[in-house]
């Protein structure tokens, strides 16, 4: 069998989801005789993560995103297909699995709201067995590098959604898990604190290798953290491999950022562009233009004889901008 520590193999899952028509006698007769309608949420997908990876698993909403974690968590089964998660089926959801593995869903809880964080995590070390002096010691140093000690002992539904998503961060890694399932976990917080979560999961990652798979609509997370990313639509992988291959592949070509001169007021229809270079905004003296990749020398070098320039940055396109034509099926 493959070392891989997370092997996915023609994982489908199909809910079948209730349906009536409106108004009272749809209601009543609903009640006699059940009609169901398919989702089909996610269709054969196969990938392998290896043990330390940090993927980015991405996707338009309800691309089937979620529903792919919590498979690989144990919360659902699938319709079909095959998981093996650090050598364990996930649904079996056997003990020794559950403590290798942890999941925080940005949009749940799993920190009691009316009683202090640091009683959760009594009552999490309990269930998962930590002895007391250890689970002081995580609790501890969980907390030294989050800088949190001051908020563990308010009820939680006293606290910030940035310190809540703190509390959530610790509950899920105070038994060291190996696997670490990241469902949208800055979703909701200010720049400041993304950054800072980003920061001590790629601190964490390099600390004890855990491997992550991380949800995310903020592309900054991405970039950040994901060396790799896989993409879904419509519950199909349609991409796996590195952010920078996903440009070169999706949107090859350079965006060339120029500031003219004060003095330049030629016209738009008056500059003759080479083939290859395109303009594709103009606000004063700041100019956008695309180039295609094997262009680039010649593109600078027109740019550089025909306008007086005060500054030029050659850059990637956005991968927002990539991904959002995917998504929308443009490439
Ligand atoms: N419990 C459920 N019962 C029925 N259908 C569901 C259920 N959960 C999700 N779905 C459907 O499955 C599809 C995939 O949903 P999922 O939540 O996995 O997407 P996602 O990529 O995580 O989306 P988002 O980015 O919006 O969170 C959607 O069409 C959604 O409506």
């Amino acid at each position: 069998m493959s070392k891989a520590h997370i092997i996915v193999r023609n994982l489908t899952k199909v809910y079948r989801v209730p349906e009536r028509n409106e108004g009272l006698a749809a209601a009543i007769g609903s009640l006699w005789r059940r009609k169901y309608r398919e989702v089909e949420a996610v269709r054969d997908i196969s990938f392998s993560i290896e043990k330390g990876e940090i993927v980015g698993f991405l996707g338009p909403n309800g691309a089937g995103k979620t529903t792919s974690l919590k498979m690989l968590a144990g919360l659902l089964y699938p319709s079909s297909g095959e998981a093996y998660v650090a050598g364990f089926i996930p649904w079996k959801r056997q003990p020794e699995y559950l403590r290798r593995m942890s999941m925080v869903l940005g949009n749940k809880s799993q920190v009691i709201w009316d009683i202090p964080a640091w009683d959760s995590f009594r009552l999490l070390g309990d269930i998962y067995g930590l002895p007391a002096a250890k689970l002081r010691a995580a609790v501890d140093e969980l907390c030294t590098l989050l800088d949190m000690h001051e908020i563990l002992n308010r009820p939680v539904r006293m606290l910030s959604l940035g310190q809540r998503m703190k509390c959530e961060l610790v509950a899920a890694l105070l038994y060291r898990p190996e696997i670490l399932f990241l469902d949208e976990p800055t979703l909701g917080l200010d720049v400041s604190m993304q950054r800072r979560f980003r920061q001590f999961i790629a601190d964490y990652n390099c600390r004890f290798g855990t491997t992550v798979i991380l949800t995310s609509h903020y592309m900054a997370d991405v970039e950040a953290l994901c060396p790799r990313i896989i993409l879904i639509n419509q519950g199909q992988l349609c991409y796996d491999g590195s952010l920078q291959g996903l440009t070169q592949r999706f949107a090859p070509g350079k965006l060339l950022r120029l500031i003219l001169s004060e003095r330049y007021v030629e016209s738009e229809a008056d500059l003759a562009l080479p083939a290859g270079l395109e303009l594709l905004k103009r606000d004063g003296v700041t100019w956008t233009l695309r180039t295609s990749q094997q262009d680039i020398l010649t593109s600078v070098s027109h740019i550089l004889r025909h306008l007086p320039i005060v500054d030029l940055t050659v850059e990637d396109p956005p991968l927002e901008t990539v991904i959002d034509q995917m998504y929308r099926g443009e490439i």
